[in-house]
């Protein structure tokens, strides 16, 4: 790690932040966020929801453990969130070339150079998150040799471009769900096969009211929900009929668009393994992981619609379902990986819900 080239963060406000190169040396745009969880950089780099930002992390030393190497769970990674890095930059605050782990292939720097994409390290990410905080999320760069323009990700149709273009099939087992897939995690599609499914993912717009599925889920992804109209309009038609529908994240605020209620970009977004929700009605509250910038607007839900989950720290939705229809999703991510798993059993009641919808229809 000598002779490392400097680099710097510049955000929106003109903060300047001088660190070291490491990853690629290379300029990037994007907008700038903060994740206070402790572990899981493999997780995170590679889910598709961070695609266009520039990832903060708070925890002082990042990089010790490494990387493992690729290892398949069925057909999909057992490792990895989805088949690549997908942030486009890397903030750290002391950045540990050297690794130690059972599993570990490869140093952090190495992995994110071979993606292209650039780290800068040496820089206090806790005054960086508080900076955050106070004026919320911001479009930043890091920039090596060349300047180059801010760029908003969000105005970028995201899920399009992270979206699995083709239909895929997983599994053989009794409930045929179809996958949305607008940015899905590896662990949703795993989740699935640890379970009695035939998964068909499909892409974000592809019409999937013409399948004949026992389950509709609404996968995670990146930037403002609003620009999936497509998905949005296919799920207008779902929602007229009684099959079990299940979303996570972005899923969760499709869910709400497609209902008829609004979502709005959250101060500064929740992104850790940390997050209290409250299940609605109940005193029973989850340690939940998440990674998000967009939210629900609660009070736009419509009349046949509840929330399901609330945010202990802000009061923010963390769930919605249907006040009669087997209609539900979550904010946070029961998948988890990286983060507690304590709301895993939210797929058991979703295929308990398309299981007792098959046994009715039958
Ligand atoms: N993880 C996700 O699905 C994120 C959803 C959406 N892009 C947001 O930031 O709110």
């Amino acid at each position: 790690m000598e002779n490392q080239k400097s680099v710097k963060l510049i955000l929106e406000d003109s903060t300047e932040i001088e660190g070291a190169s490491f990853g690629a040396y290379t300029s990037v745009a994007g907008e700038v966020v903060f994740s206070t969880a402790m572990t899981g950089y493999p997780e995170n780099l590679t889910d598709p929801s961070f695609a266009g930002q520039i990832l903060v992390l708070t925890y002082p030393m990042v990089g010790n453990y490494g990387v493992p190497g690729e290892e398949l769970y069925e057909s999909v990674s057992r490792i990895f969130e989805s088949d690549k890095i997908h942030i486009a930059g890397l903030v750290v605050n002391y950045y540990s070339e050297e690794h130690s782990h059972w599993n570990a292939a490869k140093s952090l720097g190495d992995w994110l150079a071979e993606y292209n994409i650039p780290g800068i390290f040496g820089v206090d990410t806790r005054m960086l998150t508080k900076k955050l905080r106070e004026k919320g999320a911001m479009l930043g760069k890091i920039v090596a040799a060349e300047d180059i323009p801010m760029h908003d990700p969000n105005q970028d149709n995201l899920v399009a471009q992270v979206s699995q273009p083709g239909v895929q099939h997983y599994g053989n087992g009794q409930h045929k769900i179809v996958l949305v897939d607008c940015g899905t995690k590896t662990n949703i599609i795993r989740c699935f096969l640890e379970r009695d499914v035939e998964l068909i993912r499909v892409p974000w717009d592809y019409d999937f009211t013409q399948i004949d599925y026992d389950g509709l889920f609404l996968s995670n992804g990146p930037g403002d929900p609003k620009m999936c109209e497509a998905t949005i309009g296919h799920l207008q038609t779902a929602l007229q009929q009684d099959k079990p529908i299940f979303g996570i994240c972005l899923g969760n605020q499709l869910m709400s668009l497609a209902a008829g209620a609004d979502t709005f970009k959250l101060k500064y977004g929740h992104r850790s393994h940390n997050q209290p929700v409250l299940l609605t009605g109940t005193k029973r509250s989850f340690i939940t992981s998440q990674n998000h910038g967009f939210a629900v607007d609660t009070a736009t839900l419509p009349a046949e619609w509840t929330m399901l989950f609330e945010n202990l720290n802000d009061g923010t939705c963390e769930g919605i379902k249907h006040k009669t229809k087997p209609f539900f999703s979550t904010q946070f991510h029961p998948e988890a990986a990286g983060g507690p798993e304590d709301t895993e059993y939210l797929f058991d009641e979703f295929l308990t819900a398309v299981a007792a919808y098959k046994q009715a229809a039958d």
